[in-house]
């Protein structure tokens, strides 16, 4: 048969085919028009269901089948602070590796942290997940939000305030404040007949504020000496909003609505940023004799630079990332050392038999006390400062670091504080089950936390001249306390942590 491929022709009766289609919807009546929409939504819905349950390069990954299906879940998590806790949830149901989203994977085997945060080839290390990054405050990426090489220059940069040298130049700073610390507590004791209780959250909060504002733009906060918040460190309220924010993002024009009525936190967070800039401005103008972060970044020996904005929005990062992060893990550490009585006999024992005067405290010879080490990892596998993580962008994979700590593929009853099982003597068969490796609060990798060593100093002078100096107890009300209740928006929303402090001789002077 010859067919003519060149030419073809409509025959003249025929009408083309969408006059006809239209012809035929005008005849619909309204009920049938909406059935048929509605069975097109359902055909399209089924398959994509389908689609993500069977056929998605995910699919062989088990999980919650509504999270797998919608984003709605997840995002309800998030804005209810409860995201690491059902996730957490998630992985004792279906095991190690899961799926939590339609292109999201959880995993919380220890080799996660080497896969996803590790570094790779140049260029090829994942990013993170810009969903979870705030907007630019001025022209310039911070250290969280730069590009790989931006990020490469303005670490090597800054790290000169965080090696070990500046950390011995900034002891006497450190020593300084948590020496206000002390002496105010003492005097809520004194003024409460010699016994006081107090909040240590706020306690805890305000001394790492005025330690970072020292540090950073080489003034204090003053939030020790006023016992208040400063407006500045208010912006850690801003953390709830924001995750709000987030969430929504995975529906953009959700987004758009919700900036309408956003709380105020994130619409003050320009001003924020606004009083930080005045302080740098002001640091930038002025000479310090005393070290600070800044003095190592204008360190005229670097060969490289960062520009102003690149330091306003670095440095605004630092407050919150070196103040609040610190205050959880202590808030954390002393919350289930007093739920814990024989673990806080064994670090009292340690502290006051090593140490004789108050003034011996300091960090070389609290490097000694295994013990105090010991506390301090269990308290921040138990309590993480940042219990999700900052997620990465990969081809695949997520590690919640709530979930990796307290999973028993991870480490032997996970929900107990053992101090022990971080003593190198310890060789029972409980510690050699937990793979350590899983822990890692301050993240891996090259964008891991740069404050990681400052931190460490901050939680052992803190600690240990705490119980140096008092004694301490849960008053009656905080006997249902537990930590692993409190929601989490990226950091922990902290509840009071009211204890009952008693300088230590008290009961023996006051009996002499
Ligand atoms: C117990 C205390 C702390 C914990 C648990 C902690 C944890 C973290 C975590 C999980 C990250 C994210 C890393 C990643 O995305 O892979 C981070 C980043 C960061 N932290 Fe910390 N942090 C603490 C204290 C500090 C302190 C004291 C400072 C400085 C004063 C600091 C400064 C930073 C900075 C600048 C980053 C961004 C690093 C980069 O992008 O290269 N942190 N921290």
């Amino acid at each position: 048969m010859n067919t003519n491929y060149t030419s073809f022709e409509i025959p003249s009766k025929m009408e083309p085919f969408h006059w006809a289609t239209l012809y035929n919807l005008r005849s619909l009546n309204k009920l049938q028009i909406c059935a048929g929409f509605s069975f097109l939504v359902i055909s399209y819905l089924t398959a994509c269901a389908i689609y993500l349950l069977q056929y998605h390069p995910l699919a062989r990954f088990p999980g919650p089948r509504l999270w797998i299906l919608t984003r709605w879940p997840y995002m309800r998590a998030m804005q209810k602070g409860t995201l690491v806790h059902r996730v957490q949830e998630f992985h004792s149901k279906y095991g190690e590796m899961i799926r939590i989203g339609p292109n999201e994977i959880s995993c919380i085997n220890p080799q996660a942290w080497q896969d996803i945060y590790g570094g790779h080839k140049p260029g090829q290390n994942f990013g993170r997940n810009p969903l979870w990054m705030s907007r630019k405050q001025n022209t310039a990426n911070s250290i969280l939000s730069a590009s790989d090489a931006d990020h490469h220059r303005i670490r090597r940069l800054i790290s000169h305030a965080f090696s070990d040298n500046a950390l011995r130049a900034q002891e006497p700073i450190l020593q300084e404040y948590v020496g206000t610390l002390i002496r105010r507590l003492h005097e809520q004791t004194k003024a409460g007949w010699g016994s006081a209780v107090v909040d240590l959250v706020e306690w805890f909060s305000w001394t790492t504020f005025d330690i970072v504002g020292e540090l950073g733009f080489g003034e204090t906060f003053g939030c020790l000496t006023d016992e208040r918040h400063h407006s500045w460190s208010a912006l850690v309220f801003y953390f709830k909003a924001a995750s709000l924010v987030t969430s929504v993002r995975f529906y953009p024009l959700l987004e758009r609505f919700l900036r309408w009525w956003l709380p105020s936190p994130v619409t003050n967070r320009q001003d924020h940023f606004q009083l930080s800039r005045e302080k740098i401005h002001r640091r930038l103008k002025g000479e310090k004799t005393t070290p600070d972060f800044m003095s190592y970044v204008l360190d005229p020996r670097n060969e490289e630079r960062m520009s102003l904005q690149e330091i306003e929005t670095t440095f605004n990062i630092l407050i919150i990332a070196g103040s609040e992060t610190t205050a959880s893990a202590l808030a954390g550490t002393t919350g289930y050392l007093l739920s814990n009585p024989l673990c806080l006999a064994t670090l009292i024992q340690e502290i006051r038999s090593n140490v004789v005067q108050e003034n011996d405290i300091n960090l070389a010879s609290l490097g000694k006390l295994p013990y105090l080490s010991a506390v301090i990892e269990e308290g921040l596998r138990m309590a993480p400062p940042v219990p999700s993580g900052l997620p990465r962008v990969t081809p695949q994979n997520e590690l919640f670091q709530w979930s990796a700590y307290r999973s028993p593929l991870n480490f032997s009853r996970p929900n107990e504080l053992i101090p022990e099982r971080w003593l190198q003597s310890n060789r029972t068969s409980q510690s050699t089950f937990d793979k350590k490796s899983t822990l890692q609060p301050f993240s891996f990798g090259p964008r891991n936390c740069i404050g990681k060593n400052l931190a460490y100093a901050e939680l052992r002078l803190i600690l240990s001249r705490i119980i140096w100096k008092f004694d301490l107890s849960f008053p009656k009300e905080m006997r249902a306390y537990d930590w692993a209740k409190q929601k989490t928006y990226v950091l922990v929303e902290k509840q009071p942590l009211k204890v009952r402090l008693t300088p230590r001789n008290f009961v023996k002077h006051t009996l002499d």
